[in-house]
């Protein structure tokens, strides 16, 4: 008997029962494969995504509360490692009563997926108590725009569209290296006005960075010098540093304790809001001096006006754009450069070969003379050693998104509504992404020396996307400025006891910045 040829012929009886039968057998395996890829291709459950499990009634909350609880949150890096360790490259932190769930998420391939697939309004978590400032309590100035912080959807985007043309351009933030270099000069000074017999700074020195960052953001936001490091610092300006630091001071609370604030009104959230006030106040007043000049002169957008000057005249039907503006670029563009700064004097002053590297090339490039953008291009191990820092520490430690639709992550079908947080400290001090990862070593982002090229989604400090850092042009020139002075006049040591990075509410060296600075050079 001839072999059956067509398919219509496999199942007639003609055939031979052996025949039959492989052919039944070859059928079966070719069914069994195709089910068993359809399985391999479908989604799991997001129930299947490993983590810690919830306790009836208490759900996961319970691991952060003080005493009982192991999961601390100003030691999330620590957590974060353990969770990945014991659960694999996703995990999900679920049954989180009064806030969605949140899933740590470890892999650059994963974490690129979710960028890229973002809509127009990606949606960041969002600070709850300036949330509830904006959109709550001071609502009727806010009611109609809230700024780019604590604010999404559409509101978020026409004010960005707003703003954002003249934040991101390279040519504007290059206006400001004057000023920058400027302030960068007078916290030289400060230095050695406040250093101790053993040329040491006080226990508060990350006071002085805050007021150093609070001039740099007065200069780019309002158009003013507020004098924070020298003698003609205003009572103004003393109260705008005050409320400043009681904001950051308070927001710490607010955010990582438990929210007594949402219940009851708390002394520390009477501070915080009054704080704020204050600061909307002053900024308010700054603003509307710059208006009435714009007005008064009747002048017209030149090449080299200024943000502020830019921001009011593209909004003249709205001048409240350039105060929250304002405001906004106070709440995130100084405790992130502060904590930046900490950081880098901190690794610099551990690592003293490096740092005498830097100084070679800062010497080399500046000859003592003031800054300009083409020896900023030249010094590349300065931009390395920031570079570095940020990778090994990045300040933004909880960086993330809030889905809006199911997403598909890790073979997980992951619902709208879940807070995907990206594990930037783990990944970056991953050895499955760089290679030496507990080793400072600059010298892996220099062009020359760069042997592998790093997953472009392993280190995001400045996050991604359409939501990205509005301030990072102007971050860069303000941490490129500082730390070249510094080390260009002092050699920068850390003679205490190692100090341990936490979460305050930004990733940084904690405890007293008693840095010795001992100089290198005559007075500038
Ligand atoms: C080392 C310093 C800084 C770091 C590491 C940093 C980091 C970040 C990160 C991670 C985000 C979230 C991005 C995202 O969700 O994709 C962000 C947002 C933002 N940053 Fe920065 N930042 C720094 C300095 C600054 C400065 C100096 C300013 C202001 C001049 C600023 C203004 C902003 C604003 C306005 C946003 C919100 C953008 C939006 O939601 O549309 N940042 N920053």
């Amino acid at each position: 008997m001839e072999p059956a040829a067509g398919g219509e012929e496999l199942g007639q009886a003609s055939q031979s029962p052996q025949l039959s039968l492989h052919l039944n057998m070859i059928m079966r395996r070719t069914l069994c494969s195709a089910v068993s890829d359809i399985g391999a291709v479908l989604p799991k459950s997001y129930q299947k995504v490993p983590g810690p499990r919830p306790l009836p009634l208490l759900g996961n909350n319970w691991r952060f509360l003080p005493y009982i609880g192991q999961y601390k949150l100003e030691e999330i890096d620590k957590l974060s490692l353990m969770l990945r360790s014991r659960y694999g490259r996703i995990v999900r932190i679920s049954n989180l009563l009064g806030r969605p769930d949140m899933v740590f998420l470890y892999d650059p391939n994963e974490i690129e997926k979710v960028f890229r697939g973002e809509d127009t309004l990606p949606y960041r978590p969002s600070m709850p108590s300036l949330d509830y400032y904006k959109h709550q309590l001071r609502k009727d100035f806010f009611s109609d725009i809230g700024g780019v912080i604590a604010t999404h959807g559409e509101k978020w985007h026409q004010f960005r569209t707003k703003v954002q043309h003249a934040l991101l351009q390279p040519r504007i933030a290059q206006l400001y290296l004057k000023p920058i270099e400027e302030t960068a000069n007078e916290f030289v000074n400060r230095i050695r006005d406040i250093r101790n017999e053993n040329n040491e700074v006080p226990d508060d020195f990350l006071n002085e960075i805050h007021k150093w960052s609070l001039e740099s953001i007065a200069k780019i936001a309002l158009d003013a010098r507020l004098g924070c490091l020298t003698p003609d610092g205003s009572q103004e300006t003393q109260e705008l540093i005050d409320a400043v630091n009681t904001f950051f001071k308070n927001v710490v609370i607010l955010e990582l304790k438990i929210p007594f604030w949402r219940v009851i009104s708390t002394r520390t959230w009477k501070e915080y809001v009054e704080a704020l006030d204050t600061i909307m106040r002053i900024v308010y007043k700054f603003v509307s001096k710059t208006l009435d000049e714009l007005k008064n002169k009747n002048n017209e957008c030149k090449e080299d006006s200024s943000l502020l000057q830019r921001v009011l005249y593209e909004n003249l039907d709205n001048p409240k754009v350039a105060v929250i503006l304002a405001l906004d670029l106070f709440l995130v563009g100084i405790d992130t450069t502060s904590a930046a700064v900490s950081s880098i004097l901190y690794q610099l002053s551990l690592h003293q070969e490096i740092q005498n590297m830097l100084y070679e090339e800062i010497n080399r490039v500046l000859q003592n003379g003031p800054i300009d953008m083409k020896k900023l291009d030249q010094m590349v191990y300065l931009k390395a050693c920031i570079k570095e820092t940020l990778r090994m520490y990045p300040v933004v430690i909880g960086n993330g998104r809030c889905l809006k639709k199911d997403t598909v992550v890790c073979g997980y079908t992951i619902p709208k509504g879940t807070q995907i947080v990206f594990q930037h400290h783990a990944i970056s001090n991953s050895e499955e992404y760089f290679d030496d990862p507990n080793v400072y070593k600059p010298e892996r982002w220099l062009k020359k020396q760069k042997k592998k090229q790093y997953h472009p989604f392993a280190t995001l400090p400045f996050g991604y996307g359409k939501r990205m850092c509005l301030g990072k042009r102007f971050a860069d020139l303000e941490l490129q400025c500082l730390i070249a002075k510094i080390i260009e006049t002092y050699k920068v040591e850390f003679k205490r006891k190692l100090l341990d990075y936490s979460v305050h509410p930004m990733y940084m060296p904690h405890g007293p910045l008693n840095f010795k600075y001992t100089e290198r050079k005559k007075k500038t």
